[in-house]
């Protein structure tokens, strides 16, 4: 499993304890962020990410910035990209189970690193259901 992640300078420090924690479970990790606090614009880390979904270099991204909002947005201009934007583990587990997200976005200013390292494991651990959402899914790549 190759695992691709992006964030800003308000994600530095959550994407080191991510890296951290993939490494732990020897899962390859494609680094886009910035390590850096530096002020940088969140789309020059985002926009690489999802090419490695879309590429299939990538099973798939974590993206991190203050809000999540301006790195899901981004992700999400990419076709074949699915990233959902979450701030608690349910609503890590239902963006799997019923949209089968390949891209995770955290809020790093509104939730504890603690918080994101149990997202990132919800987001790995839970399947796809299938079933009806296969149809619905489908239908998001139609527009
Ligand atoms: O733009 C964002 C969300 O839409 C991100 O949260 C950025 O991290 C945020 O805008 C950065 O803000 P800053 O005041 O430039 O640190």
């Amino acid at each position: 499993m190759t695992i691709s992640i992006g964030n800003d300078h308000a994600g530095t420090d959550y994407k080191f304890a991510i890296q951290n924690y993939l490494k732990s479970q020897s899962i390859e990790i494609i680094n886009h962020g910035t390590d850096s606090d530096e002020s940088v614009d969140y789309p020059d880390f985002v926009h690489p990410v999802a090419d490695d979904i879309e590429n299939g270099k990538s099973d798939l991204g974590i993206i991190i910035c203050g809000s999540g909002n301006g790195a899901n947005m981004t992700a999400n201009k990419h076709q074949g990209v699915r990233s959902a934007l979450c701030w608690n583990t349910e609503l890590v587990a239902l963006a799997k189970q019923h949209n089968n997200a390949n891209v995770l976005s955290i809020p790093a200013r509104f939730v504890s690193v603690e918080d994101a390292l149990e997202f990132v494991k919800v987001f790995l651990d839970t399947p796809f259901e299938g079933g009806r959402h296969e149809r619905r899914v489908e239908k998001i790549a139609q527009k």
